[in-house]
């Protein structure tokens, strides 16, 4: 990377030290999370490596509406004077954060302790790779002699953990409060239907959120674990304010965009049918899906817009075929799309001219915002919005934060949406928000 400032430029507090070691015996993810500082940090994506932080050796966050550019400002300082040792390409000092779905963001509610963006650099990280864990110290205005003690320490901590229980399974759910009833969702889809229909609006994504009163206090480290035997080819994450109090979790199965060298991994994925009880029905309902014009007619409108927004920075770009993607709960349609950079691009700029994708906005994408501002009757916060990793190259990969709750006390504020275009029926549509919340709500209860 080319460093932005020179030695008198970059102030030496500044100055990041960085330090890995193999670990010959490691505990296993459940309970390096469990035992992990606040604000912990999971990522486990499909073809990575997998990520618990632990603590934060510092936290860029940014609230203005350049956050994106600040974000990657702060993080080139950083990264631009360093004393790293990393050992291991996945044990690379890494950002981890994300970003919340709308530029006007306000921290309240659930969404207390967290800002338009934040990405924290674990002060301790395990990475579980197929050959090996390793472990990383981080720390900004440290010598490095005392990163090296840390070191020594948390491996000698590591190895006396005794495994906490996992806590006995689900929570429970004693208490439910929707944020819209079927009347208003009705009338909200047809307004929006009607609006298609006049020509103002080509797509827009409109979600709902359940508030849930858990019967025991929420073990994440558990929940991450079962959603990871459910749902292993998804994308499954955490992330913390800096007071740990009110974790952003979830399992999306949507990959915003991954970058690394030149090359970019990105794609489609919406339209959306249930799961069969046998094997054949779930054929038939896949081959339907896949002749059904309305859903493939919102899935395209996804793919293009993907594609168009790709193709500045593209030397080329190359679409998959049309596929069912099968999860436990659900099937969707998915088209993956991969290009190549023209030129060398920070993964956070391809975030920024992807987001909203389709998939959770809308076409016109400024209509579709301002129509999701104007109906949805809570605050989406990081929900559908870029939750991932980005390193000191500005390679990285995000995920779209969708089947994802954030979970604070006793209470779980789940979130889910779908794809509203001209033929949508609003009683189908209210059902598949219930299906897409599946995956949290089968976690906790
Ligand atoms: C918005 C969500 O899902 C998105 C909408 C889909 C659809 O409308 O078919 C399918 C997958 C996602 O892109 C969600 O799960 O909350």
């Amino acid at each position: 990377m080319e460093p932005l400032g020179s030695e008198e430029t970059a102030p030496l507090d500044r100055e990041l030290t960085s330090r890995t070691i193999r670990l010959t015996a490691a505990p296993d993810q459940r309970v390096a999370l469990a035992t992990a500082e606040t604000p912990r940090t999971f990522w486990a994506a499909p073809g990575e490596a997998t990520v618990v932080g632990s603590g934060s050796a510092t936290t860029i966050r940014a609230d203005g509406r350049d956050r994106f550019q600040a974000v990657q400002d702060a993080a080139r300082e950083l990264f631009s004077a360093g004393d790293v040792h990393a050992g291991a390409l996945a044990a690379r000092p890494r950002l981890f954060g994300g970003f919340s779905f709308h530029d006007e963001h306000a921290s309240a509610g659930p969404w207390g302790g967290y800002p338009r963006a934040k990405f924290d650099l674990p002060r301790t990280q395990l990475t579980y790779t197929d050959d090996g864990t390793w472990l990383t110290v981080n720390a900004v205005d440290t010598d490095a002699e005392r990163v090296e003690r840390r070191l020594d320490a948390e491996v000698e901590r590591l190895r006396s953990i005794s495994s906490p229980d996992a806590g006995g399974g689900p929570p429970g759910i004693v208490d439910r409060t929707r944020t819209t009833s079927e009347a208003n969702w009705r009338r909200s889809v047809t307004a929006a239907t009607d609006r298609i229909a006049a020509g103002e609006l080509r797509k827009v994504v409109l979600a709902q959120a359940l508030r849930v009163t858990l019967a025991r206090p929420l073990l994440l480290s558990d929940t991450l674990s079962r959603l990871g035997e459910r749902y292993p080819d998804c994308y499954r994450f955490l992330i913390e304010p800096d007071d740990g109090a009110g974790g952003f979790f979830g399992a999306t199965p949507e990959r915003l965009v991954g970058r690394h060298g030149r090359t970019v991994e990105t794609g489609a994925l919406a339209g959306t049918t249930g799961r069969g009880e046998t094997p054949e029905e779930d054929e038939w309902l896949a081959a339907e899906l896949l002749a059904d014009e309305k859903n493939v007619h919102e899935h395209e409108l996804v793919a293009d817009a993907v594609r168009t927004q790709l193709e500045p920075y593209a030397a080329s770009i190359r679409a998959g075929e049309r596929a069912i993607r099968r999860l436990a709960t659900v099937q969707h349609i998915e088209t993956p799309i991969t290009a190549e950079l023209a030129d060398d691009v920070h993964v956070l700029e391809l975030v920024e001219a992807l987001h909203p994708t389709p998939a959770v906005g809308g076409l016109p994408p400024k209509e579709a915002l301002r129509t999701i501002r104007d109906t949805e009757p809570f605050e989406r916060g990081w929900y559908a919005a870029p939750v991932g990793w980005f390193d000191a190259a500005g390679y990285g990969s995000f995920a779209v934060a969708i089947r994802s709750a954030v979970a604070r006390d006793d209470t779980a504020t789940l979130f889910a949406g779908v794809g509203i275009v001209a033929d949508s029926d609003p009683d189908r549509e209210w059902d598949e928000v219930q299906l897409k919340y599946r995956p949290i709500l089968d976690a906790l209860e």
